[in-house]
C-alpha cells in the first residue's frame, strides 16, 4: 500500500450538534464555537483561538470525518505501522458515538463509527489482498474497559478482571474476525457488556475507559499490528452529574483516569525523562501504544452551549498541549530516518508492561526480542576489553599507578661532571623546560590514575615543586635571566649544580661529585646556550642516558598513544552507544556514573525516542544534572565529536 505522507501526531477536535443535550442542561441556540474563515482547521471560543490539524462542524457527517482523519491511519496500519486514536472530552459530547463505540448505532450505515468502518476498511483490505496472493493476514479484536481502576475483560460471557493498577497487562481476549458478523458481534458483545449510567448530562453515559485494540497479524511476521480505539469516559464536575455513592466514585475514578492520561501526553510531549505511565491503570494500559513509534490521533470533542464554556475550554487546552507532541515527534523522526537497522531492533520497556522475554535466541519468530537478549553480552566483554585497554579496569589502573610510584621515587639526575669535564654548559633555564615539561608528563600520567576516582583526586595531583626533579626552581626569577651566564668554574660540587653560579636553581638532594678541573672561561665571554630543547637533547652529556633514551622513547611513545587512545575512545565510545540503545538497567549501571536511577531514566528516554542517534542526543536529555555529563564523558572516555 502506499504511504502516504501523514503526521505521526495529530490533534482534531469536533464540536458536538447543538441539538443533543442531556436533561438539566440550559440550551442555547447559538453555538459558542466558531470557526475563523481567515484560519483553516482552528477554532475560536470567546477570545481564544485554537488552530489543530482538524476542526470538524457539527454537521460533519461520520463517513466524512473518518475518510479525513481515519482512513489515512487505516492504510498505515496494513502498512505495519501501530497506531491510536484517543477521543477525549466532556460528557455528552459524542465520544462514544464518534468512535462507534455506542451500541445503538451499529444498524444505520449514516450513524456507523469509527470502530466498524475502520475493522471494515481492513477486512476489505485484506480480502483485496488475498485476491492478488494467495496467504493473506488474520485480523483480531480485544475489547478492555478500565472501570474503577480497573481492566475488565469486555468480550467474554460476563466482564471479568483482568488487571489492575501497576499490574503486568498482557492483552485480554482476542477474538478473530473474518467478516461482517464477526464485527458485528464483537462491538455488540463488548458495548454491551461495558458499565454505563444514565446522568444529568448525558442519558447514556460510559463510566469506564474502553479500548478497542484490532491485530492485524501477518503470516510471515512475529508481532501483530495494533490499532487502538480509545473511547475515554467524559470528564465531567462531580456535582454536575448529580450523582452520589457508586457512582459519585465512579465519576472520581473516570477523572482520576483523565488526569493521568493528560499528565503522561503532557510529559511526553515536554520531553520529560521520566513518563507517569504507572499514575493509573489506563495510562499503564495504554504505555506500549502511546510512544514515538507509533502513529496517535486526538480527537477533542467539545460542546457547543454556553452552560459547558469552562469544560469545552479545558479541553481545548488540553488539545492544545497534546499538539506539542508534534514537534517531539518530528525531532524523534528525523533521528529516526538517519538511524541505523542496527538501532531499530524492539527496546525493552521498563515499566509496568513489559514484553514477554524470551531469551531463546534459536527462536526465528522472535527475531526481534531475542536480538536484545544477546547483544548486551558481546558488548560487555567488548566493553571491559576496551575498558582495560584504556586503562580503566581496577587492575590497569593499580598498574598505572606503581608505575607512576616507581617513577616518583627515582628521581631524574643530572649529571653535571660530564658536563663540565666535556666543557659543556650547565644546566640553563631550557634544562628547566625540559624538566618541566617531564613533570607535566608525569602529571598527565598521574591523570590516568584520577579517571579511576573522579576529579577529586585530581586536586591531589602534586604541583611541580613536589615533583622528583632534583632542583627547586623560582620560575619568576628565572624568566628574566635567559640566556643564563657564568663567568668562572668550581672546583667542585656539592649536589648537581653550581649553585653559587645559578643562585635561582637549588639542589634538593645532594650527590658529591668531584669536579674534574677545567678551562678557566674568561669573565668577559658569554657562552650562549643552544636555544632549542632538541639542541639541548643532543648534548645530552649532562642528561642519564637513561633520561634520555626515556625522553625519546615518550616521545615516540606518546604519539602513538595519542592515536591509538583516539581510535579506542571512538571504539569505546561506539560500544557504550549501543550499550545504552540495548542494554537493559542492570547493564547500564555497569557504566561509570550511571546509577539506578539514571539507568532508568536512559530506558525511559530511548523507549520515547526509540533509540539514540549520537551523543548529542544523549547529551540534550534531560537526565544529566551539573556537571554529571562532563564527568560521564571523562569517566568513559568518550570520543563524542
Ligand atoms: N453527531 C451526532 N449526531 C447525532 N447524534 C449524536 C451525535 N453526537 C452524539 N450524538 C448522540 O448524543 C448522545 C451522547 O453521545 P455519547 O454517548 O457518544 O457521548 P459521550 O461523549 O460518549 O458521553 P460520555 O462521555 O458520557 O460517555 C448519544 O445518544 C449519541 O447518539
Amino acid at each position: 500500500m502506499a504511504a502516504n505522507k501523514l503526521s505521526a501526531v495529530r490533534i482534531a477536535v469536533k464540536e458536538a450538534p447543538i441539538t443533543i443535550c442531556g436533561s438539566g442542561r440550559v440550551r442555547s441556540d447559538e453555538s459558542v464555537v466558531h470557526y475563523p474563515p481567515q484560519c483553516a482547521n482552528s477554532v475560536a471560543v470567546g477570545d481564544n483561538v485554537f488552530c489543530f490539524d482538524f476542526a470538524f462542524g457539527p454537521t460533519v457527517s461520520q463517513r466524512d470525518l473518518y475518510n479525513t482523519l481515519i482512513q489515512p491511519m487505516v492504510d498505515k496500519v496494513m502498512d505495519g505501522i501501530d497506531c491510536t486514536v484517543l477521543a477525549y472530552g466532556q460528557t455528552g459530547t459524542g465520544k462514544s458515538y464518534t468512535m462507534g463505540l455506542a451500541y445503538s448505532d451499529f444498524c444505520d450505515e449514516q450513524h456507523l463509527g469509527i470502530a466498524p468502518r475502520c475493522l471494515k476498511a481492513i477486512l476489505d483490505s485484506l480480502s483485496q489482498e488475498q485476491e492478488n496472493r494467495i496467504v493473506s493476514a488474520q485480523v483480531f479484536a480485544s475489547f478492555i474497559e478500565v472501570y474503577n481502576e480497573k481492566a475488565y475483560e469486555l468480550l467474554g460471557r460476563q466482564s471479568t478482571q483482568i488487571c489492575s493498577r501497576g499490574q503486568r497487562f498482557n492483552g485480554g481476549i482476542q477474538m478473530p474476525i473474518r467478516n461482517q458478523d464477526d464485527l458485528l458481534n464483537v462491538l455488540k458483545v463488548g458495548t454491551q457488556n461495558r458499565h454505563v449510567r444514565p446522568t444529568n448530562m448525558n442519558q447514556n453515559s460510559s463510566r469506564s475507559h474502553a479500548i478497542l485494540t484490532i491485530y492485524v497479524l501477518r503470516p510471515n511476521c512475529s508481532k501483530s499490528v495494533r490499532f487502538n480505539i480509545v473511547d475515554l469516559a467524559g470528564s465531567e464536575g462531580v456535582r454536575r452529574t448529580g450523582h452520589e455513592g457508586i457512582a459519585r466514585q465512579e465519576g472520581v475514578y473516570i477523572n482520576h483516569g483523565l488526569l493521568s492520561i493528560n499528565k503522561v501526553l503532557m510529559s511526553m510531549s515536554s520531553g520529560h525523562a521520566v513518563i507517569p505511565y504507572r499514575d493509573s491503570t489506563l495510562t499503564t494500559m495504554l504505555q506500549e501504544s502511546i510512544n514515538a513509534r507509533s502513529y496517535f490521533t486526538l480527537l477533542a470533542c467539545i460542546s457547543p452551549h454556553t452552560c459547558d464554556l469552562a469544560e469545552t475550554n479545558s479541553t481545548l487546552h488540553f488539545a492544545k498541549g497534546a499538539k506539542r507532541l508534534k514537534q517531539q515527534h518530528k525531532r524523534f523522526a528525523a533521528a529516526t530516518n538517519t538511524m541505523p537497522t542496527d538501532f531499530r531492533r524492539p527496546l525493552p520497556s521498563s515499566t509496568a508492561i513489559k514484553r514477554p522475554r524470551l531469551y531463546n535466541s534459536n527462536t526465528s519468530n522472535n527475531r526481534g526480542l531475542s536480538s536484545f537478549s544477546s547483544p548486551p553480552k558481546r558488548f560487555k566483554s567488548t566493553l571491559v576489553r576496551t575498558r582495560s585497554e584504556m586503562g580503566l579496569t581496577p587492575k590497569a589502573k593499580e598498574h598505572t599507578r606503581q608505575e607512576f610510584i616507581r617513577m616518583r621515587q627515582q628521581p631524574i639526575l643530572i649529571d653535571v661532571s660530564n658536563s663540565i669535564s666535556n666543557g659543556i654548559p650547565l644546566p640553563t633555564y631550557e634544562d628547566y623546560l625540559d624538566l618541566k615539561m617531564k613533570n607535566e608528563q608525569l602529571q598527565r600520567q598521574l591523570h590516568l590514575l584520577t579517571l579511576e576516582q573522579g576529579l577529586r583526586q585530581a586536586s591531589s595531583v602534586p604541583s611541580f615543586e613536589c615533583s622528583s626533579t632534583l632542583y627547586s626552581i623560582n620560575e619568576e626569577e628565572l624568566e628574566n635571566k635567559t640566556p643564563v651566564m657564568f663567568t668562572s668554574s668550581p672546583t667542585s660540587v656539592s649536589g648537581v649544580a653550581p649553585i653559587s653560579i645559578i643562585s635561582d636553581i637549588t639542589a634538593l638532594d645532594s650527590t658529591i661529585v668531584n669536579a674534574p678541573v677545567q678551562e678557566q672561561i674568561s669573565a668577559d665571554e658569554t657562552i650562549r646556550r643552544p636555544t632549542s630543547r632538541r639542541a639541548i637533547a643532543r648534548k645530552s652529556n649532562f642528561i642519564t642516558s637513561n633520561d634520555a633514551s626515556m625522553q625519546t622513547r615518550r616521545r615516540s611513545q606518546r604519539i602513538a598513544m595519542k592515536t591509538q587512545s583516539s581510535q579506542r575512545s571512538k571504539e569505546l565510545s561506539g560500544n557504550i552507544l549501543r550499550l545504552l540503545n540495548n542494554g537493559n538497567e542492570k547493564e547500564l549501571q555497569q557504566l561509570p556514573l550511571i546509577g539506578p536511577k539514571t539507568a532508568r531514566s536512559i530506558i525511559l528516554q530511548r523507549q520515547r525516542l526509540g533509540s539514540f542517534v549520537n551523543w548529542k542526543q544523549i547529551q540534550s536529555l534531560p537526565i544529566w544534572h551539573g556537571s554529571t555529563w562532563n564527568r560521564f564523558v571523562a569517566h568513559n572516555c568518550l570520543d563524542i565529536d
